[in-house]
Order: structure tokens, then sequence, then C-alpha cells
């Protein structure tokens, strides 16, 4: 049976299915897994010592470069002028708030101007993240970006925050769990719905296959960075 049908499969026992909502369900027990990653636990209850955090945050500036990249990658690909907009107000927001949020943290926990040496689960990822630029199509792009989006907004809006909270800590979870934030993800998903309802079995194989791909690199990101 081809990935496409077994989502038809899927659809057909369900009143309201979405394409998005199956790929997670197919993720699973990785997509919970990092959701419900201890890190993120540990960083909003201020137990994350300071030096893991800055270590952290070394190894996710460099899955940002080629994140960014990635996005870049998508405003080329995408079908309309209407993806491009939000798409480069996410490229906007990436590039000043959060660069200058990791900048900051660089500074502050003496770990700037040092040469990264980045974990071989960040490179793995950083890989997928240039091929998928490189040589996947729209959707396939869209699905990356669904996956890496939706898991930061599913803990950021899950963990409970500590009241006496670095502020740098504060700021990274800020990022993930604003309103702005929660609009782009409903969109992203929104957008991979409708480019995936287009697709033809090879192509929608492709997709699900690059959501897959991404959510177990997620886990073992964290999991490197992290160990439970
Ligand atoms: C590994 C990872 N995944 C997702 C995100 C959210 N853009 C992030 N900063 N880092």
């Amino acid at each position: 049976m081809s990935t496409l049908e077994q989502y038809h499969d899927w659809a057909a026992g369900r009143t309201a299915s979405r394409v998005s909502d199956w790929l997670k369900e197919i993720s699973e027990p990785d997509w919970t897994a990092t959701v419900e990653h201890p890190l993120f636990d540990a960083l909003a209850e201020a137990r994350l010592p300071e030096a893991e955090f800055a270590a952290y945050m070394v190894q996710d500036y460099g899955f940002v470069d080629p994140f960014t990249a990635l996005i870049g990658h998508a405003i080329g690909h995408a079908p309309s002028m209407g993806d491009r907009v939000v798409l480069g107000q996410f490229m906007g927001m990436l590039t000043s708030d959060e660069n200058s949020t990791f900048q900051r943290t660089f500074e502050t926990f003496g770990v700037a101007g040092q040469a990264p040496d980045y974990l071989p689960e960040t490179r793995a990822f950083q890989q997928l993240l240039r091929d998928t630029g490189q040589r996947g199509g729209y959707a396939e792009m869209l699905a990356v970006l669904v996956v890496t989006e939706w898991l930061y907004l599913g803990w950021a809006t899950r963990i409970t925050r500590a009241e006496s909270l670095h502020p740098l800590y504060a700021e990274w979870i800020d990022l993930h769990d604003s309103a702005a934030f929660q609009d782009f993800v409903a969109w992203l998903r929104r957008r991979l719905d409708e480019e995936a309802a287009q697709l033809d079995p090879a192509g929608f194989a492709a997709m699900a296959a690059r959501f897959r791909d991404t959510v177990t690199k997620e886990r073992a990101f964290h999991d490197a960075v992290h160990s439970r």
C-alpha cells in the first residue's frame, strides 16, 4: 500500500482529517518524547545549569544557520507572494529577535567567539536541512518547518515557568509560545495540508518521509544535548 493510500485509509475513518495530524500520529513515540523532553522542564523550572543552557544554544545555533537557509529556499519555491510574505516575516524575526537572543546568550555565558564543536546529532540535522533545501520540493520544505516549529510550540505551551527564571531562559520560551508564533504554526500546518492534497503518490511519500525523518532528528538532537 502506498503512503498516500495509508493516509486515505486513516482519513476514511474520520470526519475531520488533516494530513498534518496524521503525520504527527505516525511520528509517535518520537513526537511526544520531544515535546515532553526533560530539557525543556529543566529550562523552564530554572534547574538547567547556565553552562548547559549555553551548550544547548551553541548546538541550536548550528541548527538555526542551515534552518535559515532552508527558509530562504522555501521563499524561492513558494507558489505565491502570499506565502513569501509569511515566510519572509518569519525569516525577519529569526535573523533579528531570535539571532539577538543567541548572541546575548553567548556573550552572557562566556561562549561567544568560540569555535563550535557540533555533536554528530547536530551535524545529521544540518545535513537533513541542507538536503531538503537543495533537493526537496516545497511540500517537503513545509513538512520540515511544520515539525520544527510545531514541536517547539508544543513544549513551550506545555511547560510551567518558574517565577525566578533567568531573563534569557524566559526569552527563549517567549520566542516559542507567543500568539504570533502560534499563528505562524497554524499557517504552516494549513499550507502543508493544502500542498499535500496536490501531491502525487511519489511526492506524498517523499513529503511524509521528510516529516518522519525530521521528528527522529529532533528527538536525537535533544537527547544528545540533554540526557534523560
Ligand atoms: C532543534 C530545533 N528545532 C526547532 C527549533 C525551533 N525553530 C529550534 N530552535 N531548534
